[in-house]
């Protein structure tokens, strides 16, 4: 649906609340009145044009940047009134892809996605290894083990930030435009991957992204940020949002519409 985010009590909590969050710059306010649920096993997409803030909630969401005012709730925990300790430790629950993939251009595909596994268990190398292994596969990517990153593709650098993402076994994960400066093909194969690690090892993802056919293909919730107004203005998934809002800012956006009025003409 095409409605302000509900902020009621739920019969079954979300596994994240935002109440009420503002993110602001100084005196820049960049969005204020952010209110949503994550619910459990959704793929989340956060919309809205260039610049309207889209990144700057997901640093807030992950750790890296504290909001103004408001809360984030993890399960009830309000994330950014707790110690840097227990905030660390909330955070092995998440896996981050960000845009570039960010893998270390010195260390081999399989070294990259061992890093979270060796800063952050005790496992022996020989596990390690084997875990390394195990979580390429997931994502088809076992034969890159031992090549750097400038020696493979734009699409299998991604799979190999994912590999790492999922090396802790996160149950949330958030993707930073996973799609961006891929060909549609491969921009497709990663959609059935994200899928598959909702549907197969049951995460939750948050994904901000502004490749239209992938939201409408994987997400199945939403929110709309306006960077006119600094707030949100639709809640729902991207088909409906394209289908049913009749928010003028909202159905150019979701439809490409070159400028409002092109949708209120068309
Ligand atoms: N550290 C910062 N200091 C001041 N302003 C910032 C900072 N980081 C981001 N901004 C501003 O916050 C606004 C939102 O940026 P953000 O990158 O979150 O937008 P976005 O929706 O993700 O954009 P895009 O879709 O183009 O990636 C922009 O105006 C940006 O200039």
């Amino acid at each position: 649906m095409c409605a302000a985010p509900t902020t009621t009590p739920q019969a079954t909590q979300p596994l994240i609340a935002v109440r009420d969050m503002t993110i602001a710059f100084g005196p820049k306010v960049i969005q204020h009145n952010v209110s949503f649920d994550l619910k459990r096993g959704s793929i989340f997409a956060v919309m809205g044009g260039s610049g309207c803030g889209k990144s700057t909630l997901l640093k807030s969401m992950i750790g890296l940047l504290r909001p103004t005012t408001g809360q984030i709730l993890v399960e009830g925990e309000d994330y950014w009134a707790q110690d840097d300790a227990r905030r660390t430790a909330i955070n092995h629950r998440y896996g981050v892809l960000f845009q570039s993939g960010a893998l270390w251009s010195s260390m081999t595909v399989g070294e990259n996605v061992a890093l979270p596994l060796e800063m952050f268990t005790s496992l022996p190398p020989e596990v390690v290894r084997r875990l390394v292994e195990l979580k390429l596969g997931l994502v088809g990517m076992e034969q890159a083990i031992d090549l750097f990153p400038s020696e493979i593709s734009g699409g299998m650098r991604k799979r190999a930030g994912l590999a790492r993402a999922i090396a802790l076994d996160p149950d949330i994960l958030f993707f930073d435009e996973p799609s961006a400066g891929l060909d549609p093909i491969t921009s497709a194969r990663l959609d059935d991957l994200i899928l598959t690690l909702r549907d197969g090892l049951g995460a939750t993802i948050v994904i901000v992204s502004h490749e239209l056919p992938s939201l409408f293909a994987i997400a199945d919730d939403g929110i709309f940020l306006d960077a006119v107004t600094h707030t949100p203005i639709a809640h729902g998934s991207p088909t409906a949002l394209r289908d049913t809002c009749t928010i003028p800012e909202v159905t150019a956006f979701m439809n490409r519409a070159s400028s409002i009025s092109d949708t209120e003409e068309g």
